[in-house]
């Protein structure tokens, strides 16, 4: 009998020999277009799927968490166990390396994927050292599950660093400039620093797993995509059954449910059940009369994300994700002040404090004001961590108004509809916006005591809905609401200059040796971004996913713009329309009316 070397049969076969159930499934390379999504799920033969009948399941002994990892270190016999041992021990021991909680489990599965990785290649390169000693192959006697061997099949299977193919792992790539003026390019750029202090801090301990150089800096970025990219987060569902099951970790990697891809139109998901021999399942999300052909590819759902975490964590992207976010820190009305102020300095040079006559320096008005904002900015942060709303802001695409009546509903928007933002804010969205534009003016602040009021009225519960009742109250609550259209609008119009600014094309590469000329170059890529991405796959699609090409990489960073800038014009349009509804508000009026009178009397 022929022995397979296809890592996807020998997974099949590993996966059954160990008690997981796939007999309608089977392991493909998925592609859509020139996008390779790696390998997916796909039906063996033709299937009718039924909500109530189990398509696949994984027994408990085939889930990876760190439990196991520190058993495999605290029981292992094997050189590979003692050398993962060592590794641990020296992790633990350290100063500054998190040993509790979701830092260290997903420490321990870093060191496992490293550990079964290393070993690996260090079988493929004839290095049998970690085998045993003097070639002798060195077998675990207890559990199967401690010994490395017992996992290559699954690790053998995984992406590898072109596979993944996230910005984090994009070096020299003209598309990490093309995430400029996106929420992206900053956020790749503090990851790669900070994995990079982290992988100096391990370092150390992660070479007693391999002592030849294999982890570098970029295995050590593959490895922490690898994780993101697959881990689940089971710990609460598992502790729900106890007995067991009930392990303290919440972090497990789930060899086969983890290679499902994602669609925002999933037909399959993962299920939890008590039954440790079949503890993870994998089930239909409807029942359907007609059958699905054999071959088709299943999909679960890895949440309504927005491009923004597909591209960063997985990679990809959607068109037209309908779950697309533009996010901002909340914009403090205070933050003004400070910016004027720093203004100020920097046209004058000069600081606000005078030399008194006993030669000390004393704050001026600029200054109190800049201590006043300072102040009030850090009380606004602490009533938002209070009612749970500290975080980014987010913007989405406002819903369009659908058939004749509801457009006529998105003419009259006003005071008097539910929600005229039209989903673009989130209700605790908006109350984080209020937090932001309430000042004294409003009989806003935290006295003394620590109490806040909001028009003067103490907040006696600090609740979203305390808060939100007692802003409404407020006579002037439209021009509340009007200064959040209006603030949100800058924000909107900045965010596109920064889109925008980035120009409309990129420029390429000089490396790129079979460019055409840069212009066209550029413009194929922008107009065709689907095309490119969503034409039909080759027909023989490689079996495991060539380095991204540079095009694709640009193509996926188009439509993440594209869908920004949408997103954004149609914020815009929208807080155009309030802001023009609500100024003429009889209530606005007078307000601004009142204030004029005020200024005039000052003068
Ligand atoms: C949980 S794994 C799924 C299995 C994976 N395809 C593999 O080969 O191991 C998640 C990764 O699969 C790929 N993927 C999943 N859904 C995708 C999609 N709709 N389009 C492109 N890639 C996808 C991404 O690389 C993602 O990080």
């Amino acid at each position: 009998m022929m022995l397979t070397t296809d890592p996807k049969e020998i997974f099949t076969s590993w996966l059954r020999a160990n008690g997981a159930a796939l007999d309608s499934l089977t392991f493909k390379h998925s592609a859509h277009g020139s996008q390779s999504r790696g390998t997916g799920v796909f039906t063996k033969s033709q299937l009718i799927l039924d909500e109530a009948e189990p398509l696949a399941s994984v027994p408990s002994d085939l889930l990876i968490n760190n439990d196991l990892v520190l058993r495999i270190a605290q029981e292992g016999t094997t050189v590979a166990a003692q050398k993962l041992a060592r590794c641990i021990h020296g992790l633990q021991t350290a100063d500054s390396v998190p040993t509790s909680g979701p830092a260290w489990e997903r420490i321990c599965l870093l060191v496992f994927l490293l550990w079964g990785w290393t070993s690996a290649v260090q079988r493929l390169d004839g290095d049998i050292s970690s085998s045993g000693v003097g070639g002798k192959k060195d077998v675990e006697k207890g559990d199967k599950r401690l010994d490395v061997d017992f996992w290559i099949p699954y690790i053998k299977i995984l992406p590898e660093i072109n596979g993944l193919d996230t910005p984090v792992l994009w070096t020299d790539s003209l598309a990490l400039s093309r995430l400029e003026g996106t929420e992206l390019h900053a956020a790749v750029t503090s990851k790669r620093a900070a994995l990079l202090r982290e992988y100096e801090k391990l370092l150390p301990h992660l070479s007693h797993l391999d002592g030849t150089g294999l982890i570098t800096a970029e295995r050590f970025a593959w490895v922490d995509a690898v994780f993101w990219s697959r881990v689940l987060a089971l710990g609460a569902a598992l502790r729900e059954f106890g007995g067991d099951l009930a392990s303290g970790s919440d972090y497990h990697l789930i060899p086969l449910v983890d290679f499902c891809n994602h669609s925002p139109d999933a037909n399959i998901r993962w299920h939890i059940t008590d039954d440790p021999s079949r503890v993870v399942q994998l089930r239909a999300t409807t029942t359907d009369d007609e059958p699905i052909p054999a071959d088709t590819e299943l999909f679960i759902s890895y949440g309504n994300k927005p491009n923004t975490e597909l591209l960063f964590i997985h990679g990809f992207v959607i068109p037209n994700n309908r779950n697309n976010v533009v996010k901002f820190t909340p914009p403090f009305i205070e933050q003004k002040v400070l910016r004027d102020d720093d203004e100020d300095e920097d046209d004058e040079n000069t600081s606000n404090a005078v030399v008194t006559e006993d030669g000390s320096d004393e704050p001026q008005g600029d200054e109190l004001n800049r201590v006043a904002a300072e102040n009030a900015i850090q009380n606004k942060m602490a009533l938002l961590a209070a009612l749970e709303l500290r975080g980014l802001i987010g913007i989405r695409a406002p819903s369009e108004p659908e058939g004749e009546g509801q457009q006529e509903e998105g003419r009259e928007i006003g005071p008097g509809v539910e929600d005229p933002t039209l989903g673009m804010l989130t209700e605790s969205d908006l109350l984080a916006m209020y937090v932001a534009v309430l000042t004294a003016d409003d009989g806003f602040g935290r006295l003394d005591d620590g109490q806040y009021v909001v028009g003067g009225y103490p907040l006696t519960e600090t609740t979203r809905e305390a808060f939100s009742a007692l802003v409404k109250a407020l006579p002037h609550f439209e021009v509340i609401r009007l200064r959040v259209w209006a603030v949100l609008l800058e924000i909107v119009n900045f965010k596109l200059c920064l889109l925008y600014g980035q120009g409309a094309r990129p420029a390429v590469s000089q490396e790129d040796q079979h460019s055409r000329p840069d212009e066209e170059k550029a413009e194929g890529v922008i107009a065709g971004a689907d095309k490119v991405l969503f034409s039909s796959p080759a027909k023989d699609a490689p079996d495991r996913s060539p380095m991204a090409p540079e095009h694709v990489r640009l193509a996926k960073v188009e439509v993440l713009r594209e869908g920004q800038c949408d997103l954004l014009l149609g914020a815009c349009e929208l807080l155009q329309t309030l802001q023009e509804r609500w100024v003429e508000l009889p209530q606005v009026q007078e307000y601004l009316a009142a204030m004029q009178g005020e200024l005039e009397e000052e003068e």
